[in-house]
């Protein structure tokens, strides 16, 4: 059976036949504008706007408090700077996007990151600050996996996705890697069985564990926790769904121990549910059985000590496909000859989009209780899903990121998949979308052109470039790693490779002097911090130097990477 995005949480707009939720960097270096290749030139143009097309809407960047019900919007008006700036960037007919905001080609040789197992959305061990660690002289990384060879196909491994962990030496420059990285896979995380207490005593035929963040709770020790979101389906044996599928944001505490060979954790045997949506503010799956609610990411605000803040994947609230989209989730200035009518939009089937980003706040220091906020940004008539939001601070700037795709943006409206930011001056704020107040960071290689109507064929082995990489995540330093899902005619579940973005103010373009034609290793991951756990550390000096921790030197390589 394939996965449809009827089962599991994705209406496509009508022209589509259609098959099938980090980062808070504290004080990044600063870019010079000459880094931001092709900007001055991008700016010239957006004054003006694009002959054609609307113009963005304004938005002020101002900051709320996060506790106020103000709600930003990525307006129609945005998203469609899209479709206009990839326009000029082919002026004579073609409609790829412009080259500094796209993910260049992989080649279709690459590795494998390990031959058992497929892996996919794929995030870092790190603290409240977003500070990634190595442990002990170890980089750890933790991935949604599933088992290549159960049966199932690459399109169905999300009903049976588990956590996975990999680790690696730390401090190893990717070109003295193997090429696929060099990743050991450590197996699943959670012990079998543990993640499915979440639901109680709700009927289920299959529960899945989805993306996923990882908190080392205090530097200097082994404790971690494990914020993701439990999926439980109720499915007929062809894979349809009796009932909507259970999406509940849960956390789980483990310890993480190493030795001079290896990695592993203990514990996660108590998983806590933390959060379903209200129907207030984040949709449920009664009021649309195609609900996104996701992908947990948490984090500090130092302009709010003593809080922890989560962000997350929702819809807005409502009954599914509600005709409530306003003016101003359309965003036209005022006489703009290019605006949509409002009951045209109503009536095109774009009300079926309606993405947002949630927050959240702790209510207890142990995190187990929380209390939802409103959205911190909503993407009503414009797009259906806002996946893995993260909070990346730089400069003063908040950025958000997240990912999209294609096949989720509203009627009228086109995108490739890949990595959407906006930024603002706070935690909650008029978010500006990024690059001409389109959105856009890094899409695939993708022709736009090719969406118009009806003749995309959203099959990737169809389409491959524009399914190549997906659920980029946002590191240090503006690294950017994905995993490979489909490049010419093979299927990945690998991670891609690691490419780089240089963000200045609403602004970002990859670098193409990074790796090689912008490229970088495969699943390069580095963390740019190290973590000792000194107890260990000592306990393993007095005993031999073999058993919990590893090689000290090792260990002291990586700090300060
Ligand atoms: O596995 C679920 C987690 O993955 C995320 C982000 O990657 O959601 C992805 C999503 O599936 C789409 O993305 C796939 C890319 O691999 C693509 O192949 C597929 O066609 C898409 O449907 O998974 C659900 C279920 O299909 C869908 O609603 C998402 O868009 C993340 O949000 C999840 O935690």
């Amino acid at each position: 059976m394939e996965l449809t995005n009827k089962s599991l949480g994705t209406p496509r707009k009508k022209t589509y036949r259609f098959r099938t939720s980090q980062w808070l960097l504290l004080g990044a270096g600063m870019l010079s504008a000459g880094m931001l290749g092709g900007m001055p030139a991008a700016r010239a143009q957006s004054s003006g706007g694009v002959p054609g097309y609307p113009r963005p809407t304004i938005h002020t960047q101002q900051a709320y408090s996060p506790f106020d019900s103000f709600t930003s919007r990525w307006t129609r008006a945005d998203a469609r700077q899209i479709k206009a700036r990839s326009s000029l960037t082919n002026p004579t007919g073609g409609n790829s996007l412009p080259a500094r905001l796209t993910m260049p080609d992989i080649p279709a040789d690459f590795p494998q990151t390990n031959p058992d197992v497929w892996i996919w959305d794929t995030w870092t061990l790190i603290d409240a600050q977003a500070n990634q660690f190595s442990y002990n002289g170890w980089e750890v990384i933790f991935s949604l996996t599933a088992d290549p060879n159960a049966g199932y196909t690459f399109d169905d491994r999300h009903v049976h996705a588990r956590i996975g962990f990999f680790y690696r030496r730390a401090g190893i420059p990717a070109s003295r890697r193997p090429r696929n990285g060099g990743w050991i896979y450590g197996g699943h995380l959670f012990p079998d069985g543990a993640s499915a207490k979440v639901f109680g005593s709700t009927t289920l035929t299959e529960s899945a564990e989805w993306s996923g963040s990882t908190r080392l709770v205090r530097a200097g020790d082994n404790h971690v926790t494990v914020f993701y979101t439990a999926l439980g389906f109720n499915r007929t044996a062809d894979g349809t769904n009796i009932s909507p599928p259970v999406a509940i944001i849960s956390k789980a505490n483990g310890t993480i121990h190493s030795d001079l060979r290896h990695v592993w954790f203990s514990g996660f045997n108590d998983h806590k549910p933390l959060l379903q949506p209200d129907g207030v503010y984040y949709q449920t799956g009664q009021q649309n059985e195609f609900y996104s609610f996701r992908d947990p990411f948490t984090f500090e605000d130092p302009a709010h000590p003593g809080y922890t803040f989560m962000v997350f994947e929702g819809n807005t609230a409502g009954e599914r496909g509600a005709r409530d989209c306003t003016a101003a989730d359309l965003g036209y200035r005022s006489g703009d000859p290019y605006a949509e009518n409002l009951d045209d939009v109503l009536n095109s089937g774009a009300t079926y989009q309606k993405a947002n980003i949630g927050l959240a706040v702790a209510l207890n220091k142990s995190l187990t209780k929380w209390r939802f906020l409103p959205p911190l940004i909503s993407g009503n008539c414009v797009n259906d899903q806002t996946e893995r939001p993260q909070v990346y601070i730089k400069d003063g700037k908040y950025y958000l990121f997240t990912i999209s795709h294609r096949t989720t943006f509203a009627a009228g409206i086109d995108g490739p998949d890949g990595v959407y930011g906006f930024v603002g001056n706070g935690v909650r704020s008029d978010f500006k979308p990024m690059n001409w107040g389109s959105g856009l960071v890094l899409g695939n290689p993708t022709d736009l052109n090719q969406a118009a109507g009806s003749d995309f064929d959203p099959n990737p082995l169809q389409n491959p470039r524009a399914f190549q990489s997906y659920s980029h995540y946002v590191m240090p330093g503006g690294l950017v790693e994905s995993f490979i899902d489909t490049v010419e005619n093979r299927r990945g579940g690998a991670l891609a490779p690691t490419v780089q973005i240089n963000i200045s103010g609403q602004d970002s373009a990859i670098n193409l002097a990074y790796g090689q034609n912008g490229l970088g290793g495969y699943g390069d991951i580095p963390a740019n911090r190290a973590n000792i756990d000194l107890v260990a550390f000592l306990q393993d000096l007095r005993s031999g130097g073999d058993t919990t921790v590893s090689n000290p030197l090792v260990a002291l390589a990586s700090v300060g990477q």
